[in-house]
This record gives structure tokens, sequence and C-alpha cells, in this order.
């Protein structure tokens, strides 16, 4: 997780970063929206490489995918931190318990 945690240190550094000189102050400054477009771009190339059974070509995809997530909450102010605690909260409960105890709609 020691890497995530870096990667997610240097996004919130690049936020202040020349846009000439770094890809993700470059994304950063063209908005939110356009950060969440870029990691939906990504995670359809993911889908595919996975899809197409591409074991290289899905390590790789997904390591865009990692990196577009944490531009698009930059974006947001949303931190990895608040991600991880919100997985933490969630585990020891089976994702089948969880939907059998929401309200029926
Ligand atoms: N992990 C990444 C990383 N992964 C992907 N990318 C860049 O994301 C961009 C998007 O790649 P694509 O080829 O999908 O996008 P594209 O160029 O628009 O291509 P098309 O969509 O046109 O095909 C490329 O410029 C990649 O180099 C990354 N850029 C930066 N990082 C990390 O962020 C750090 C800071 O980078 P800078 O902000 O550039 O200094 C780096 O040291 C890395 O640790």
């Amino acid at each position: 997780m020691n890497t995530l945690n870096d990667l997610a240190q240097t996004i919130s550094e690049r936020a202040k970063a020349d846009p000439d000189s770094s890809w993700t102050a470059k994304l950063l400054a063209k908005g939110p929206e356009k950060c969440a477009e870029k990691f939906g771009e990504e995670a359809v190339e993911a889908i595919i490489e996975a899809i197409k059974d591409d074991r290289d070509g899905l390590i790789s995809e997904s390591a865009d995918v990692l990196f577009h997530l944490l531009v698009m909450l930059q974006s947001r102010g949303v931190t990895l931190d608040e991600v991880l605690a919100e997985l933490d909260r969630r585990q020891g409960t089976s994702g089948i318990a969880e939907k059998a105890s929401r309200p029926k709609s």
C-alpha cells in the first residue's frame, strides 16, 4: 500500500506544479470533469484487456486506472485515506449479506 500512498502524495504535490512539465498538473488544470472522463477511458481500456485475457495488458492498464483514480479523487478533494477507511469499515462484512440487508425498493 506504500506505493499507492506515495503516488497519492506525489499527485497532491503536482496539483501546484506547472502543467507544461507535469501530466498530473495538466490533467488537474482541466478540471474534475476531464479527470473523471480520463478515469473512465482508462477503466474501459482495462476492461478490454481483461476480456482479451491479455495479462500484461491488464497489469499495465490497471496501473493507469489506479493512477487516474487518484487524480480524480484529488480533483474532488477526496483523500486516499478516506477511501481506505471506507474499505476498512467494510472488512468482515460479506457482500452477499450486505446486499441482502439493503431496504427493498
Ligand atoms: N503513474 C503515472 C502515470 N500513469 C500514466 N500516466 C500518464 O497518463 C497519460 C495518459 O496516457 P494515455 O496514453 O492513456 O493518454 P493519452 O496520451 O491521452 O493517449 P490517448 O488517449 O490519445 O491514446 C500518459 O501521458 C501517461 O504517461 C502517468 N503519469 C504519471 N504517473 C505518476 O505520476 C508521477 C508524476 O507525474 P507528472 O505529473 O507527469 O510529473 C510520475 O512520477 C508517476 O509516478
